[in-house]
This record gives C-alpha cells, sequence and structure tokens, in this order.
C-alpha cells in the first residue's frame, strides 16, 4: 500500500500541474458562497471573476497555454464568464483567413470584444442543413444581409450571447444570386462598444433558467436586415469574390471545424476533470462514513470496505485514469490532422471527424454516468448540493448534448467505420487506426484460468474481436448505397451502429491504456498500481456488457465466471490505493468546493458549518411565518376536535 499522500509522479502533468497559492488565496476566486446564489448571481460573480482573471494574467504575464491559467480553469473553471468567447477565437483561427486572424484575434485577446458561437436555432441544433438563418450576398455594396426569416430560425443557445457578448460568429445559409451555397460562418457584431447597447436589426436576451451552467448567459439572437461587409464570412476554405464568384477549398464541412475541436478540447477541461474530482469526493467520503457492521461486535466499518461500494466506485477511478490517457492519444491525433489541413491536405479530416465523433459522444457518456453512480454512492449527503456532486452531475450532462449530440455523432463514427469495413474487405487501403476491421477471425479467446485474463493481450484481443464483428455486421452493402433503399436500410440499423462506434472506440481505450502503462518510465510501484487500474477498466467492460462478448462464443460462459473472479480479485487490490490515487488529482479543498470530499475529512461538521450560511437559516421573517401557520392549524384543530 502507499502511503496515505504519496506523490504519485506518473507521467500524467495534467493531472499534477503546479500550485498557484496566490490563487488559491485571491478572494475574487472564492467559490464559498456558491451554493447558495441565484443564477444571475452566479452569472454576475462569473463576470467578475472573468474581468479579474484577464487583469492578473495581463499584470503577471500569464498566458492561456501556462500553467496558471491551467490551473484556475481546473479549479475555478465552472465559475468564470465569457467561456465561449474561447470559441470564438477558435473559431476565427481555424476558420478565418491570414488577414481576418490579424484583425479579429487581438481584439479578442485582449478582450477589446467580447465573442460567441451562434449556430444553433430554436428549430435546430443537429439538423445543420436544416438552418434558417440566411445570408444574402449583395454585389452592389459588396456586404452580406442577414436575417431570421421565422421564429425557429432564431438563434437559441448560444452561449455569453444573452448579455455579455459584442460579436459573433453567426452560421447561416449562404445566397448568391438566388442559389444556396450552404451554411457558412459570418462575424457580426451585436452590441455596441461604447455603451453595450444592441445594434440596430439586433434582438437578443437571455433564455431563462437551465440545469447547470449558470457562469454563462447563454442567449437568443434574431437579425432584421443586418449587414456586414463581404470581409465578415470566414474565408480562409470559403470565399465570396467581389464579383459574386464563390470559391471553396476541400470539403464543404470544413465549415464545421470548429465543433472538431471542439469536441477534442471540452473533453480534459469539461469532462475529465469533473469526473475526477467526483472520484475524489465519493473515495474520500467513503473511507470517512461508517455505516452497519461488517462484523458482529466490530466497529462501524468505512463503506469504502464493502464489496458493491468498491464495485461502485472503483471503475469509475479507473475510468478517469483511461480517459485521461485516451485524450493524449486524441490530441496527438488532431495535432497531426490539423497540421495536414494547414497545408490545405483534407485526406485525413474524415478520420479526425469520425474520432472526434465517437470518442466525444463514449467519453461523455460514460463519465456523466460515473459521476452520476459517485453521487449515489455518497447516500443521502451526496443529494446534498453541500457535497459539490450534484453541481458536477448537472455541468457534465451537459456535455453529452451540446457540441453534437452523443447519438449523431456516434452515427458519424458508424458511418467512417463501415465505409473502413468495406474498403478493408475489398483489400483497399485504410487508416492504421482501423486495420483490424479486416482481420475478424471466428477464433475463441485462448485464456485458461482466470489470471490469464489479467493479460493486456488476452483482454485487448476480446476488444478488438467485439468491435471488429459489431462494425463488420452492419457493413452490408446497404448502408451506404444512395437512394431510399440506403435511408431505410440505415434507419433500421442505428441503435446496431451506435453500439459498433461504442464499441471500436472502447476498444481503442483499452488498447491505449494497455500501451500506455506498458510505457510508463515511473517507480515499479506505480506502474504496478496503473496496471491494476488498466486491467479493472477492461474487466469492468467486459463484465458490464458480457452478452457482445459471450454472443459469438468467443468467450465462453466458463471464462465469463473467470472474468468476473479476476475483476472482483481486483476491487480489493485496488481499494488500498483508492485514496494515494484520487488524491494524485491533486484538487485544493477550494477547487473541490465539497463538504465530503475535504482532504481532513471532517465532514459532518463541516455540512453543519456551511448549512448556517444558507440564507434560509437566516430569514426570520419566514420563520415566524411557518410558527403563526402552525398556531392557526392548532386552533382550528382545537375547533375541529370539540
Ligand atoms: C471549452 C468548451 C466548453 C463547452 C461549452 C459548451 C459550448 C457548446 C457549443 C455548441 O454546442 S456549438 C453547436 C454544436 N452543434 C453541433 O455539434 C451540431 C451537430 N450536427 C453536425 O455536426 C452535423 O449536422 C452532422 C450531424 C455531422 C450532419 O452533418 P451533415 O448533415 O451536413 O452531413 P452528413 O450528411 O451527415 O455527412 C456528409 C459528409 O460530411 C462529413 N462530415 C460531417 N460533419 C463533419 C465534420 N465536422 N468534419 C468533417 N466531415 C464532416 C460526414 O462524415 C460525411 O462524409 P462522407 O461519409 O459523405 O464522406
Ligand atoms: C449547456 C449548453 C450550451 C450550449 N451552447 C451552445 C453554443 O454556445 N452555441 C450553439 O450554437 N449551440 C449551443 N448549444 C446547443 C447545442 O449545440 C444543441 O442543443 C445540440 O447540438 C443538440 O441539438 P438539438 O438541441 O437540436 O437536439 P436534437 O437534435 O433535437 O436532439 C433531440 C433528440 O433527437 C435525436 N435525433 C436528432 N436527429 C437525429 C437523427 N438524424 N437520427 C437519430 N436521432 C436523431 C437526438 O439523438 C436526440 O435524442 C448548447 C447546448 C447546451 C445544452
Amino acid at each position: 500500500a502507499l502511503p496515505s499522500r504519496v506523490t504519485i509522479s506518473i507521467q500524467l502533468t495534467p493531472l499534477r500541474p503546479a500550485r498557484f497559492p496566490s490563487i488559491e488565496r485571491d478572494p475574487v476566486f472564492s467559490r464559498e458562497n456558491q451554493y447558495f446564489q441565484s443564477q444571475n448571481e452566479r452569472y454576475e460573480a462569473a463576470v467578475r471573476k472573468a474581468v479579474h482573471l484577464q487583469k492578473k494574467m495581463h499584470e503577471m504575464g500569464w498566458t492561456e497555454s501556462g500553467p496558471e491559467f491551467k490551473y484556475i480553469y481546473r479549479a475555478v473553471s465552472g465559475d468564470i464568464a465569457f467561456l465561449l468567447h474561447r470559441i470564438f477565437i477558435r473559431s476565427i483561427s481555424v476558420l478565418g483567413s491570414d488577414k481576418q486572424i490579424a484583425k479579429w484575434i487581438p481584439l479578442a485577446t485582449q478582450h477589446k470584444l467580447i465573442g460567441s458561437y451562434a449556430q444553433t436555432e430554436l428549430g435546430h441544433g443537429t439538423y445543420l442543413q436544416g438552418l434558417e438563418t440566411t445570408a444574402v450576398f449583395d454585389i452592389t455594396t459588396q456586404e452580406f444581409i442577414l436575417n431570421t426569416p421565422k421564429v425557429s430560425a432564431m438563434k437559441w443557445w448560444p452561449g455569453d450571447m444573452g448579455r455579455s457578448a459584442t460579436h459573433t460568429v453567426v452560421f447561416a445559409q449562404l445566397y448568391i444570386n438566388g442559389k444556396c451555397y450552404g451554411v457558412h460562418p459570418f462575424i457580426v457584431q451585436i452590441r455596441s462598444l461604447r455603451d453595450h447597447s444592441l445594434c440596430p436589426g439586433i434582438t437578443a436576451g437571455d433564455i431563462g433558467p437551465k440545469m447547470n451552467f449558470e457562469n454563462v448567459d447563454n442567449g437568443y439572437l434574431m437579425l432584421q436586415n443586418v449587414r456586414v461587409p463581404r470581409e465578415n464570412m470566414l474565408n480562409k476554405f470559403c470565399e465570396v469574390q467581389p464579383d459574386g464568384t464563390y470559391v471553396r477549398q476541400g470539403s464543404q464541412k470544413i465549415n464545421y471545424f470548429t465543433m472538431t475541436t471542439v469536441r477534442i478540447s471540452l473533453i480534459s477541461d469539461e469532462v475529465i476533470i469533473p469526473l475526477m474530482k467526483a472520484c475524489t469526493i465519493a473515495i474520500r467520503y467513503s473511507v470517512v462514513r461508517r455505516q452497519s457492521k461488517l462484523k458482529p461486535g466490530k466497529q462501524e466499518a468505512k463503506i469504502l470496505d464493502y464489496q458493491t461500494q468498491q464495485e461502485k466506485l472503483l471503475p469509475q477511478l479507473a475510468t478517469a485514469y483511461a480517459f485521461h490517457f485516451i485524450n493524449d492519444y486524441l490530441q496527438e491525433l488532431f495535432n497531426r490532422v490539423y497540421r495536414e489541413i494547414r497545408k490545405k491536405n483534407f485526406n485525413t479530416l474524415p478520420e479526425l471527424h469520425a474520432f472526434s465523433s465517437g470518442f466525444k459522444a463514449m467519453v461523455t457518456q460514460y463519465s456523466t454516468s460515473a459521476v452520476q453512480i459517485c453521487l449515489q454512492a455518497c447516500g443521502g449527503h451526496g443529494y446534498s448540493s453541500l457535497s459539490g456532486l450534484p453541481s458536477l452531475y448537472t455541468r457534465i450532462i451537459a456535455s453529452c448534448i451540446y457540441e453534437g449530440e452523443n447519438t449523431i455523432l456516434l452515427l458519424q463514427t458508424a458511418r467512417f467505420l463501415i465505409k473502413c469495413s468495406r474498403a478493408a474487405s475489398a483489400g483497399q487501403p485504410v487508416p492504421p487506426s482501423v486495420t483490424y476491421l479486416a482481420a475478424v477471425k471466428p477464433g475463441k479467446c485462448p485464456a485458461k484460468n482466470k489470471l490469464e485474463f489479467l493479460s493486456p493481450d488476452i483482454y485487448t484481443e476480446a476488444y478488438q474481436h467485439m468491435a471488429a464483428r459489431s462494425v463488420q455486421r452492419m457493413g452490408n452493402g446497404d448502408l451506404i448505397q444512395s437512394g431510399v433503399k440506403k435511408h431505410d436500410a440505415w434507419n433500421q440499423c442505428t441503435v446496431q451502429l451506435a453500439q459498433a462506434a461504442k464499441a471500436h472506440c472502447h476498444y481503442i481505450t483499452v488498447k491505449n491504456f494497455a500501451e500506455t502503462v506498458e510505457k510508463l518510465k515511473t517507480e515499479a510501484g506505480i506502474q504496478k498500481i496503473m496496471k491494476h487500474l488498466c486491467d479493472l477498466f477492461a474487466l469492468h467492460g467486459i463484465f458490464s456488457n458480457a452478452g457482445v462478448f459471450l454472443h459469438d462464443g468467443y468467450v465462453s460462459g466458463a471464462q465469463m465466471d473467470m472474468i468476473t473472479a479476476s475483476y472482483l480479485d481486483l476491487l480489493a487490490v485496488i481499494r488500498k490505493d483508492a485514496v494515494p490515487l484520487v488524491d494524485a488529482f491533486d484538487f485544493t479543498d477550494k477547487s473541490l468546493n465539497s463538504a465530503l470530499g475535504s482532504y481532513d475529512g471532517q465532514v459532518y461538521q463541516r455540512l453543519y458549518e456551511w448549512a448556517q450560511k444558507s440564507p434560509t437559516n437566516k430569514q426570520v421573517r419566514m420563520l415566524d411565518y411557518i410558527r403563526a401557520t402552525l398556531c392557526i392549524s392548532q386552533s382550528t384543530r382545537c375547533l375541529l376536535f370539540f
């Protein structure tokens, strides 16, 4: 067992960024009364924090890629406003010409404007071809005229739109001489830089209460004959020339590239960090909370000593590590493809789109389920906002919806896999990440005892077989043909297609975790612990989805019993290291903001102290009202009685 506060110096630098006490102690970044604030109070506090952060960054010379910003973002990202300003900047960086970048990026990075990303409409979020906002090219004035032709075309959801943004990237159907060229991005000013009032032709406001994201003023936007210069259409890849000629380089879908980049970047900040926080809170609480007795006459047991509690929480801990590693894999994939795209080579874009879509869907869905399990594993106190778990859950669940609803994205991945499977079967070249699709052997899992299922080769092979079979089973010729036949066949298979996409991503995650552990150059003890976590992540996936591994007999019923035995044995092994493994995430008490997860374990005192801050404990008038009501009811009851 590792010492309690061991520094697990594994090569996971984002897990262990440097600490910045000055930031920790900064009262502006305090999260102390957050759970008692209204939506409006949360938003206004978020704006104060954002402004303060920009001042600090300017004074201290910090950059968004620097350790200080990363630390703040990890600690208080859920509290800072202008989240979508970063996506506004990213849109211009990836879709804007050099001239547009030179003009707009300095204004944005110096916060001389506040940006937003206005794509989703009341009537359409998923189906981008159905967006109804229009941008008509006026050749006489060299402008685009933007309109919201009907209520369903109103932009609805864009972050920072409600009160903050002065500019936004509006996605609209481009029309030239009556012909539609599809969805394109346009920079539109929506509020005055002088007094923040709405610009002519602009109607905007806040969309109202949500499950979470109170630090973001998600808003609505209507445009009425709003004119922008021709130069405001982001034109790195698509351009309207002065004479109205439309020129495009590469895929028509390149205008969707911002989403691809965000799907990869949000995984770390908006999904893995909350998952790690939830694991930290639930596991620390589970070694403090004692409930019931394991043996008569003994002290009440720590709830983490119950096998069921271990089976709830430890696979989520293993998932947090697995997803941290896959995040590095995806970032490397993105960097490789983006280098090619900048050279105007779009050949690898389909693979990046398929992977970014599939992993965004799988990681957000599994992590959201994991945070819910952590919340429920803490019993009644987990349901208290003061545990920090409800806000982690209501925030992370949104990641299954925004930046592409998960089902839609899994179907995009499936579309790519089916095409690769057919190409591989025909002996045509396919990307290295999917060459396994051509190698499906009917075979049987060779493992003969439960210990052999702790071999990464054995379980990775089982995942590869399951994924290849899931994809190949769907790869019949009808699915990608054109015409009605394809659409009918496709829709009748979408449940299994989504499963095949998830199976592919799960296999890649297991394979990547095993390869990463193999390469870990750390103290032998750390590598051994990481191997346990990798084994647990892999066997948990088989244990939880036994049917797909048993389906074609690759794994037998007897072997499934061996897998279950090894899986349950691992729980007791990892239980000993559970606390150091969450300590390794190195969240401060302030960043956790949890009465259950604080490092000193003083749960009950903290719950009571924090509850005293509740305004409901201060509203004497309300208590008087309740007493008066009770008096009335008692007198009524007396009359009735007599
Ligand atoms: C720091 C982060 C904080 C987060 C805070 C929250 C911020 C949230 C912001 C948002 O939510 S912004 C809005 C997000 N909206 C979406 O993600 C919309 C989802 N919908 C789509 O992406 C598309 O509509 C679709 C589902 C992909 C379908 O697109 P379309 O109907 O146009 O194409 P298809 O017919 O399905 O496919 C045609 C062809 O195009 C390829 N393709 C599709 N998308 C992309 C892409 N992004 N990149 C590259 N290629 C793409 C697709 O693979 C097909 O290719 P082929 O198979 O024909 O070769
Ligand atoms: C917190 C939050 C922040 C957001 N921020 C922004 C922002 O800053 N900018 C922005 O532009 N947008 C933003 N959005 C909007 C978000 O991008 C959309 O809500 C998201 O893309 C889902 O689209 P939708 O709402 O139209 O869902 P729908 O597509 O209507 O989904 C409803 C159901 O229909 C199903 N469905 C739809 N199409 C198909 C299909 N073809 N096949 C099978 N099933 C289908 C879906 O799977 C889902 O189950 C935000 C949303 C949230 C929740």
